[in-house]
């Protein structure tokens, strides 16, 4: 049986060292990190994850602040609030929620964060220092960064193993797979125009699920005492839950973790670590931002 990667736990851990580097930065400086928050519309999940990320801040001591515009927002005034809080010297992140409403350019609007503010990690030259060798972006996106941190933690070493990501979006497959290259993985990009992806899969020592494919990866893909790390938060009727729905991965747990070394479960596993990343790395920017203006 895989030891299943308690997510939450390692995040709660993470959190208590982040809140001790809130309290030094106020002591030194009497400054304290700031976080905004920018969400377009009303989807009720991204509503939900707004609500998780500006609840972890205030738990931090990290000030959050909090945009909310109209689905109907123009992409100029989504931009002049953008603009405006790059120049705020009390916030030193900006995270705009995605996806954006489809009369909205994301790239667009995510060029416009102020690089040293983009603790999402999207702005395009971010993402174009990380795949380039001997560079380093000012900010690793969350979802990528918590799940290496989640094989460090747990004892998984990553140089010259052969990783597998299933899926290559711009926020996650693709990010987590220049991550594992930089960190000496041998990689591998699985994707829906891929062929026979199970025989690919089954043989990787590392598998980062990343597809949006609800219990898509099954048991007998996984190498035997594999490291299987999944991203996928899919949402699937289930009438027995008060909400009507619960959350499953990209990955059959129940068959994988017979067969894994190490597992993340879904919920509890990626999910909680990618907000505590967020965390990091607007601590990391404050941190960067008061010691270089003071
Ligand atoms: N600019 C931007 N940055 C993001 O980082 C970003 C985004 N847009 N858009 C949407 C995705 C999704 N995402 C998640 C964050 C936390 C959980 C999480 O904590 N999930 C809990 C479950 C929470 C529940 O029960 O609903 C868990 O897996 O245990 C999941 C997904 C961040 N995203």
């Amino acid at each position: 049986m895989a030891t299943v990667i308690d997510g939450k736990a390692v995040a709660q851990i993470i959190r208590s060292e982040i809140a001790d580097e809130v309290r030094l930065l106020s002591q030194k400086y009497g400054k304290v990190p700031g976080l905004a928050v920018v969400i377009v519309g009303n989807r009720k999940d991204s509503q939900s994850y707004v609500g998780m990320k500006r609840k972890a801040c205030a738990e931090l001591g990290i000030k959050s602040f909090d945009v909310d515009l109209p689905e109907q927002v123009s992409q100029a005034e989504l931009i002049k609030q953008v603009h405006e809080l790059n120049v705020n010297p009390d916030v030193h992140g900006i995270l705009v929620q995605l996806p954006l409403p489809k009369h909205i350019n994301e790239e667009k609007v995510l060029t416009e964060i102020s690089l040293e503010k983009d603790v999402d990690g999207f702005h395009p030259l971010n993402i174009g220092k990380l795949a380039m060798k001997g560079r380093d972006p000012l900010f690793l996106p969350c979802t990528p960064k918590a799940c290496i941190e989640l094989l460090q933690r747990s004892g998984v070493s990553i140089k010259g193993k052969k990783a597998v990501v299933v899926g290559r979006s711009n926020i996650v497959g693709l990010p987590a797979s220049l991550l594992l290259l930089k960190a000496d993985a041998t990689v591998t990009i699985v994707h829906s125009h891929t062929s026979q992806p199970e025989s690919i899969i089954h043989e990787a020592d590392i598998v980062i699920a990343a597809a949006g494919q609800p219990m898509m990866i099954k048991g007998n893909w996984i190498k035997p005492g594999a490291a299987v790390i999944d991203v996928g938060t899919n949402a699937v009727d289930d009438p027995t839950k008060k909400s009507g729905y619960r959350l499953v991965g990209d990955v059959d747990f129940e068959e994988a973790s017979k067969v894994a070394g190490w597992i993340t479960p879904v919920p509890g596993g990626v999910g909680p670590m990618t907000v505590t990343m967020l965390l990091k790395n607007t601590v990391e920017g404050a941190k960067r931002y008061i010691e270089q203006n003071n």
